[in-house]
Order: structure tokens, then sequence, then C-alpha cells
């Protein structure tokens, strides 16, 4: 591997297998993570010639899409849901999947599982029938997001058949003022670069911002680096993945994890690296951030005004225009203050045990405004479980939010978890698209789980620095 490789490029050559006729290259998979939406047509095709699952031991199931986050018992109101859950239940007992069903305490969203029981590694190749896969990018890991027939694709050969991106060094030095998260740094970056912007690329998050990062905040990083257009996107490995990693189950264990750990950290992009682009960022110049339109680069800082429309290129105009119609709100007014409905913490971009506690240090000793709907979601059992230890569940419940099981629940609204109407959500996920949450109507707007909080007490958008108890 030459140093001027960059971790993107030297993964990539270590997995490709050969080269298509087509010119796309077979990339080996070391991981396949499956879910019950992407997953039913997918094994359907497999039965319909008569394949196998190649590598059974490489593949793992959860259910997060269609669960309920309330009552949970069989069979489901929801026929569609219920049909979703047997098939994959069915499906991974006759193919040989080990499946995280209800029943399991480890089950949870797809990119909350992966990483927290030690499946997602620095430098493997992890595919998923789900477009948040990018997620698992955090620990140096080339994740990618496919479709129903590539999920087909993989169960049955291992591999990927894939074009080479070109990869952009997205650089943020400096350091984040209090108040600000990685949620802020992302919706920032994609607002800078586009939804379109990353079209074509992988994305290397480095620098200071990201260095210093958890592998949570990382995590939501590279969750939202799809909604910036990107493949995929990644973060060196260092010693922060190497701790994280350090115990869990998947991982490797005793001597074999130093060795791996050795690995990994060989892995990261040296200074030398080469990169088919580079941008570079100041983390002083990034604010709470929350979104007033329907995708998640139109966003502004707390502070700031919406731009006036004429402010954007005018092939833009028109889409700003709609998306200020549909969301009922004005060019260069302020975000601060706009009234909310519904508040959703969960998903997994922040649904993680560290957003719990952010967001809990905020609720604590107040109470949801009148009239406001507050639901917390932790993305998996196990996170459940811990904040339960810490009796963030508690915190929550007497302010007035809703304790709910694990689950994707109104990230996207495949389970029971809708808005009505027109309602306005405060919505720590990633997508404000329009009808995202389950009324065709209703509005979303995006921020980090602190900021959900404070909106969900005030019953407006509020900036977050405005609470004495902020997290660092
Ligand atoms: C249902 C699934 C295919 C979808 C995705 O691919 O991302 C969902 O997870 C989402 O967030 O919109
Ligand atoms: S939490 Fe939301 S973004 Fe994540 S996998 Fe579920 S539906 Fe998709």
């Amino acid at each position: 591997m030459s140093d001027k490789q960059n971790l993107f490029n030297k993964v990539w050559d270590l997995h490709t297998v050969g080269t298509l006729p087509s010119g796309l290259d077979q990339l080996f998979v070391g991981l396949h993570l499956i879910h019950e939406v992407t997953s039913p047509q997918a094994f359907e095709m497999l039965r319909e010639r008569g394949l196998k699952v190649l590598a059974p031991e490489r593949t793992v199931a959860t259910v997060d899409h269609i669960v309920p986050t309330d009552v949970q018992s069989r069979p489901f109101n929801d026929m569609l849901a219920e049909q979703m859950m047997s098939a994959i239940e069915k499906n991974c007992q006759e193919f040989g999947v080990t499946l995280m069903d209800l029943k399991d305490s480890r089950q949870g969203i797809v990119h909350a599982v992966g990483p927290e029981q030690g499946l997602t590694q620095p430098g493997m190749t992890i595919a998923c029938g789900d477009s948040h896969t990018s997620t698992h990018g955090a620990f140096g890991t080339i994740a990618f997001g496919i479709g129903t027939s590539q999920v087909a694709y993989v169960l049955s050969t291992q591999t990927l058949a894939m074009s080479r991106p070109k990869v952009r060094r997205v650089v943020v030095n400096g350091e984040l003022a209090p108040g600000v998260f990685a949620k802020d740094v992302i919706l920032y970056i994609i607002r800078k670069l586009g939804v379109k912007g990353g079209i074509g690329y992988a994305y290397e998050f480095a620098g200071e911002v990201f260095d210093r990062m958890t592998m949570e905040e990382r995590m939501t990083v590279c969750n939202m680096s799809i909604e910036g257009g990107a493949r995929c996107g990644y973060i060196n490995p260092d010693q922060t993945t190497v701790d994280y990693l350090e115990g869990r189950p998947f991982a490797p264990q005793g001597e074999e994890f130093e060795k791996a750990a050795e690995w990994w950290l060989s892995l990261a992009s040296g200074e030398d690296a080469e990169f088919d682009d580079e941008v570079v960022f100041n983390a002083a110049e990034i604010e709470p951030t929350v979104t007033w339109g329907i995708n998640p680069g139109q966003s502004v800082g707390i502070n700031e005004n919406i731009p006036a429309v004429s402010a954007f290129p005018q092939e833009e105009q028109v889409g700003v225009q709609e998306a200020l119609e549909f969301m009922e709100l004005e060019a260069e007014q302020s975000m601060n203050g706009v009234k909310i409905d519904v508040a959703f913490i969960g998903s997994c971009t922040n649904g993680r045990i560290s957003d719990l506690r952010e967001a809990a240090t905020l609720v604590k000793g107040h109470k949801v405004a009148d009239g406001v709907k507050a639901l917390v979601v932790p993305g998996s059992q196990l996170i459940a479980k811990q904040a339960e230890k810490e009796g963030l569940d508690k915190i929550f419940i007497d302010a007035g939010f809703e304790w709910r099981e694990a689950g994707c629940s109104m990230c996207l609204a495949m389970n029971p978890d809708k808005l009505k109407g027109r309602e306005m959500c405060a919505s720590s996920s990633n997508r404000n698209f329009k009808g995202r949450q389950g009324s065709p109507t209703g509005r979303t707007l995006l921020m980090s789980p602190a900021m959900v909080a404070a909106a969900a007490i005030r019953g407006e958008v509020t900036d977050v620095r405005e609470f004495s108890a902020v997290p660092a």
C-alpha cells in the first residue's frame, strides 16, 4: 500500500476480487446487514433461482423500521408490518442467518446495532439495503447503502459490483462552541456543499473537530454523508476507534484484538495521502443549526435568517419557494421562535446513549410545553437499558416525554408513530422530505437532540444556549 493512498482506496483495493466486463469492480463484502424492509424480495429472488446465502456467518439481521414502539404483541395491528416481520423470521431461519428480533436484547436500528455489537470494524466493507449504511464509515469502514436487487446479489455472492467513487477530504478545523454538536457540523457541511455536492464521491471527514469527536458523534456525521449526496463517508480509525471496539461481543479478543488494532490504525490516510478534492471549513463558523426546508441542505444557524429567495442560484429558486410554501415559512424570517407540535428524539442519526444524555441534561427539571407531543425512542434495546440504568427515562417521563421501545419510529413513520395533518416536528433524525414523518402534509425541522429537547420545553425552536445546562 502506498503512503499516498487514502484509506478509501486502500480498503477498496484490498476488497476488489475482479473487474467485470462492464468496467465495474467486484468488491468482497465483509459484512452484510439486513433489515425487514429491503430483504423479503431479495430472499424471494434467491428462492426463485434456487440459491443459498453464500456466507451466512457474514450476514446479520435485525428488525427496526416497522417495529411498533408501544404495544409490541403479535400479530401486529398493521398487517403489512406483520408480514414483513414474519418474512424476515422465516427467511433468516431457512437461510441460516442470525436474526436479532424483538425478543433479542441486541435488537435495534441496524446502524446502531452493528457498531454496538462490534460487528462494524475498521478496514471492512459493509453493505446494507439501507441508505444510512454510511453511518458505519465512522470506524474507517467502507459502508454502502444498496437496493433490494443488490441485497440479493450480496446474499448469493458476498460481493458487490460498483464503480469506484472519487474521494473528497472534508476538513473541519478549530473548536466547536458549547451547544454545537456533531449534528450541527454535518448539517453545516451539507448546507455548504449541497445535497447533490457529494455525487460521485466518498467523503473523508478529517481535521481537529473529527479527531476530537467520540465514536457516537462520528457516527452522526457519517450517517448523513448520504444526505449530502456522497456514496459513503468515513473517518480514519484512531485510538478512539480502538477503545470503542475493545471488549465488544463481535470484536476480536485478547491478542487477536491487539493485532487487529495495529492493522486498523495502519489503514488511516497518512499525511501524504492524495485526494481528488479537498474542502476546508472552520468550526467557529458553525452554530446550532436547524432546517427550514424540505431537504437536509436547507438549513440556517439559529441566529441567522432564512436567506432571501434571490440569494439562491437561479435554478434553485423555484424549489426554494416551494419548500417555503410547504413549510409555511417566509424567506428572511428567523427560525428562532417557530412553533412546534411534536418533538422526536431518536433515529440512527441521534438515538444513541450520548444523544439521550445530552437531551436529558437539558430536560431535567423542565416540562414539555403545553400542547406539544414529545417522544424519545432509543436506537436499540441496549441503549434503552443503559438509559434506564442511568435514570434518563425517568427524567424524560417526569418532563412529559413518552419513553418508547427501540426502533426507527417517527424518523420515517413506517410504524404507528406518525405526524398528523400539518403538524410541525422538531426532529433529531436525518430527513425532512415532504411527508417523511407519516403525514403527507406534516413538516420536519432537523436539529440536534439537545435542540429538540429545548424546542419541546419552549414549544418553539429555541437556541439551546439559552438553557443554563447546555451540555458541553
Ligand atoms: C426503508 C429504507 C430502505 C430507507 C433507506 O434506505 O434509507 C430508510 O431507512 C430511510 O431512512 O429512508
Ligand atoms: S432511523 Fe430513520 S434513517 Fe435510520 S434506518 Fe431507520 S428510517 Fe432509516
